[in-house]
C-alpha cells in the first residue's frame, strides 16, 4: 500500500482558536465528558489515528479558556476509552513536575483500559507558573531537558519490568505470578532513584507510544532517541521540510529507521465549500478577539510581558525565549518574512496559539496537505479545529473524502494496537 497521511486531533473543548467558544452553537467548555466523548467519536468517524490531550499545571484565567478549565488528561481519556474502539489516546504529562513511577503506572493503566491505544505526550512544562504549585523553582530550559531524558529512561524501564507471561493465574498449582519474570529496575541517576517494578503487568503495546513536541536542539535530540510521534509547530513548508529531514536524519544515530518516527505539524484548518466561505468563517472568528486576551497569550508564548506595547508598531525585541524555542522561531520567522506588526503577531497566536492556519475551500485545503505530505514536510498532521463541532465536521466531511479519493487516506481502520496501526516497531 502507498504511504498514507496520518491525522491526529489536538483536542481543546473550546477549540484551538482563542474565541472559538463564542461562535453561536459551538461547544463552550472542556469539562463535560459527554461533549468530549462526542468529539472523540467524531474523530473516530473520520478514522483519525490519534486524539491528543494537552495539559498544563497552572490555572491562568488570562490564558486560553481550555487551558484554565479542563479535565485531567489520564482521567478524561480513561472515560473516552470506554466509548471508542480504534482511535489512539494521547495524554500529556510532565517530566519536570511528576515522578516516573506514578507516570509509568498511569499510562500502563490507560493502555490496559483501552486495549493498547495509550500514548504519552512527554513535556518538560514551559510555563514557569507551574513551579509554585509544586513548592519549587522552575528549572531552566537545559535542565528541564536533562531531567526529561532521565525521566523517560526510567519510565521505559518500568514498562519493561514485567516480561510477557509473568501473570500465570494457574488455579491448579495456585501460582498467580511467575516472580522470575517481574524485575526491579534499580535506577539511580542524577535526578531520580527508583527501585521498581510497577504494580501493573506489561502493557498491551509492550510500551505505550511516546509523543514529543519540543523543537529546540535538546528537544530534537530527545525525540530522536525516544519519540514515536513528534508534533511540530511550523508556519512554512520549506522550514517544515528542513526540520523533517533533520529530525529523520538524527534517528540513525540512535539505531532507528526513518519510519520509526511519525512527524505531524500542527494545522488549524478552516474549510468552506468555497474559499470565500472559509475566509468569512475565519474573519468571524477573528472579530471576537480582544487585545487584552490575545496579548496575554502572546506574552505567555514569549515569556515576556507585552501588554502596553503599541499594537500597530513593529514587534519589540523579544529577547531570549527560555519557554518555547520552536514556537518563537516559527512565529518570528513568519513575522520577519511578512513584515508583521505586533497586532499581526498576536492574531497568529489568537488563531491557533502560534500554529499554522490553513483557510480555503476543501479542494485547496486537500491540495495543500497533499503538497506538504508529498514534498517531505510531514507524515501527517496534528489537526486543531478552531471550534467544535462543525469546525471539525467540515474537515471530516469535505476534506477527507478528497484525500481518500486520491488514495492518500485510509477508508477503514486496521486492526491491532495503536503501535500496530501506525506501523511502529514493537
Ligand atoms: C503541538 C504541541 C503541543 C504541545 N502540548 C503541550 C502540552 O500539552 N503541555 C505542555 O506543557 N507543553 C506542550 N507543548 C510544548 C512542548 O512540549 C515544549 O515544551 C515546547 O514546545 C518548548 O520546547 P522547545 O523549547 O524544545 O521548542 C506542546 C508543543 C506543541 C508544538
Amino acid at each position: 500500500m502507498s504511504r498514507q497521511i496520518r491525522f491526529g486531533l489536538f483536542l481543546l473543548g473550546t477549540g484551538s482558536h482563542i474565541s472559538g467558544w463564542r461562535l453561536p452553537g459551538a461547544i463552550d467548555g472542556f469539562e463535560d465528558i459527554s461533549e468530549i466523548t462526542a468529539i472523540c467519536q467524531e474523530a473516530e468517524r473520520g478514522l483519525f489515528d490519534l486524539i491528543f490531550m494537552g495539559d498544563n499545571l497552572n490555572a491562568d484565567p488570562a490564558a486560553h479558556p481550555s487551558y484554565c478549565s479542563r479535565l485531567e488528561p489520564l482521567t478524561m481519556l480513561s472515560a473516552v476509552a470506554m466509548n471508542t474502539r480504534h482511535v489512539g489516546l494521547g495524554a500529556t504529562a510532565s517530566t519536570t513536575y511528576g515522578d516516573p513511577w506514578t507516570l509509568a503506572r498511569g499510562f500502563a493503566s490507560l493502555d490496559h483500559i483501552s486495549g493498547g491505544r495509550a500514548a504519552w505526550n512527554s513535556v518538560t512544562t514551559s510555563n514557569p507558573q507551574a513551579a509554585a504549585n509544586f513548592g519549587t523553582t522552575h528549572p531552566d530550559h537545559a535542565r528541564r531537558y536533562e531531567m526529561s531524558g532521565e525521566f523517560i529512561e526510567v519510565v521505559k524501564k518500568l514498562w519493561g519490568a514485567w516480561d510477557e507471561g509473568a501473570l500465570v493465574k494457574d488455579p491448579e498449582s495456585g501460582t498467580y505470578f511467575d516472580a522470575g519474570k517481574i524485575h526491579a529496575v534499580d535506577h539511580e541517576g542524577p535526578f531520580f532513584k527508583v527501585k521498581g517494578p510497577v504494580n501493573i503487568s506489561r502493557p498491551p503495546q509492550g510500551r505505550p507510544l511516546i509523543l514529543q513536541a519540543g523543537g529546540s536542539e535538546p528537544g530534537q535530540e530527545l525525540a530522536a532517541k525516544h519519540a514515536d510521534v513528534v508534533f511540530t509547530v511550523t508556519q512554512d513548508r520549506g522550514e517544515a521540510a528542513e526540520f523533517y529531514a533533520g529530525l529523520k536524519a538524527r534517528l540513525q544515530k540512535n539505531g532507528r529507521r526513518e519510519s520509526d518516527l511519525v512527524i505531524l505539524p500542527g494545522v488549524m484548518p478552516v474549510v468552506g465549500h468555497t474559499e470565500a466561505e472559509a475566509r468569512a468563517k475565519l474573519a468571524r472568528l477573528m472579530s471576537f478577539v480582544d487585545d487584552e486576551t490575545a496579548l496575554g497569550m502572546l506574552s505567555e508564548r514569549f515569556n515576556t510581558d507585552l501588554r502596553g506595547h503599541n499594537l500597530d508598531g513593529p514587534i519589540p525585541d523579544l529577547g531570549k525565549n527560555d519557554a518555547y524555542h520552536a514556537f518563537a522561531k516559527a512565529m518570528l520567522s513568519k513575522a520577519k518574512r511578512e513584515n508583521m506588526t505586533l497586532r499581526d503577531l498576536y492574531s497568529l497566536v489568537a488563531a491557533a496559539r502560534g500554529h499554522w492556519v490553513l483557510c480555503g475551500s476543501a479542494e485547496q485545503v486537500a491540495d495543500t496537505l497533499q503538497e506538504w505530505f508529498e514534498s517531505g514536510a510531514a507524515d501527517g498532521f496534528n489537526v486543531m479545529p478552531g471550534w467544535f463541532m462543525d469546525g471539525f465536521t467540515d474537515f471530516i466531511d469535505l476534506v477527507l473524502p478528497i484525500l481518500q479519493e486520491r488514495g492518500l487516506y485510509k477508508t477503514a481502520y486496521a486492526e491491532g494496537t495503536l503501535r500496530d496501526k501506525l506501523g511502529l516497531p514493537a
